[in-house]
């Protein structure tokens, strides 16, 4: 018989379940995830560290947890780093008889080896409607017999988390690759390095304090990550040493990355109610007009109003109007708030990475005719369009 626990969130709700995974109490940050599939991807994902991950879609597990077998670049194959990062799982039903050819055990099974607590059970439509009116909440998941005061609210924000999940030492993958791409580790997603590498990049991932110096790379690439970007200092002051000179070698920021570039050329970022993270947002390109479907990740957001007068606004989400990536209007930088890289979402724009390798090799080669801006341009427009 399964031990209850309750969700306690920080305006006092409590939401009693079923728990599942460790026998393990913990607090963090109550998200939703609105994505049907996906899961190993987004609890391995290093940018949910801390969080109460709450999946939208009823019924979980359904598809078993796959070996962690090792793939191309000695990349893990499934998992988009070596552990469940989210604090914990928030479900409405969990399955416990997984179907899946590539499945080796349950989700209950994985989350005990991992040490990280589920709980089932949960009116997840409920807690959902409260977090968009309320705003992202703190909460905890407090084991039954587990005093609750004995597990203290404990906010994320306030705390590095990027020096948490960085990689410690520098790290090469496809050094046979021909272009030098230096990636700045601030939790990176394993797919993030396949996507350079599969298109020919020699990859040194770089732990988020590095120094950085052009003349190691040919293109520069910032991660992922979790937290707040504005407490990654030392990142901003190290891409803002190579981004902020007259000839800038080619850079391109995802997600965390994009914020941390926004911040390095003196744009603002803030918090947004409860963020975006699914599978589905709807992303329109200034300039073509195409709506893109992009998968995301994210609690914080870039002010578009504070962009400085030679940068652009790249994407934007048709939902909320939030930013969604920005570019310069003549130099090769440009960055976006989603993830073209998704494991487990539409790849609609994940030529964003040759877009982004096409350039760093048209720098080298002394051959840049045309702007990454007018790049993007060109690969985003309609095949049949007589618009542009
Ligand atoms: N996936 C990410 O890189 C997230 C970026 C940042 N931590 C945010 O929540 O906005």
């Amino acid at each position: 018989m399964s031990k209850t626990a309750t969700l306690v969130l920080e305006d006092g709700t409590t939401f009693t379940g079923l728990l599942f995974g460790a026998d393990v109490s913990v607090s963090g940050e109550v998200v939703f995830q609105t994505g049907m599939v996906g899961y190993p991807e987004a609890l391995t994902d290093p940018s949910y560290r801390c969080q109460l991950l709450t999946l939208t879609y009823p019924l979980v597990g359904n598809y078993g947890i796959p070996n962690d077998e090792e793939g191309e670049f000695g990349l893990s194959k499934w998992f988009e780093s070596s552990k469940i990062h989210a604090a914990a799982l928030i479900i409405g039903e969990l399955s416990d008889s997984p179907s899946h050819w590539s499945s080796v055990k349950s989700l209950d099974q994985w989350l005990k080896e991992q040490g990280v607590p589920g709980i089932q059970g949960i009116d997840t439509r409920c807690l959902t409607k409260k977090i968009r009116e309320k705003g992202t909440m703190l909460g905890k998941l407090v084991v039954d017999g587990t005093p609750e005061d004995s597990v203290p609210f404990d906010n994320p924000d306030k705390r590095n988390l990027v020096q948490e999940v960085s990689m410690k030492e520098p790290r090469v993958f496809n050094p046979s690759g021909s272009l030098q791409i230096t990636v700045v580790d601030c939790g990176i997603k394993y797919n993030q390095i396949r996507c350079l590498a599969q298109r020919g990049a020699r990859v040194t991932v770089v732990p988020w304090d590095h120094p950085l110096d052009s003349k190691d790379f040919d293109g520069l690439f910032i991660s992922n990550g979790p937290g707040d970007p504005q407490l990654c200092q030392t990142t901003i002051d190290n891409v803002r040493k190579v981004v902020c000179v007259e000839n800038p070698k080619p850079v391109f920021g995802i997600c965390l990355g994009h914020q941390l570039l926004s911040l390095v050329i003196g744009s603002k970022t803030y918090k947004m109610k409860y963020g975006n993270r699914g599978h589905n947002q709807p992303c329109i390109h200034k300039g073509t007009d195409r709506c893109f479907i992009t998968s995301q990740n994210h609690g914080f957001a870039v002010d578009p109003d504070t962009l400085p007068k030679d940068w652009d606004v790249l994407f934007t989400n048709a939902n909320d109007h939030t930013n969604e990536g920005i570019v310069h209007n003549t130099k090769p930088l440009f960055s976006v708030q989603f993830h073209p890289e998704h494991m487990a979402g539409p790849t609609d724009l994940v030529s964003l990475f040759d877009v982004f390798l096409d350039t760093v090799k048209d720098h080298k080669d002394g051959n840049a005719a045309k702007t990454v801006k007018q790049c993007l341009m060109d690969r985003l427009t309609y095949p049949g369009s007589t618009k542009h």
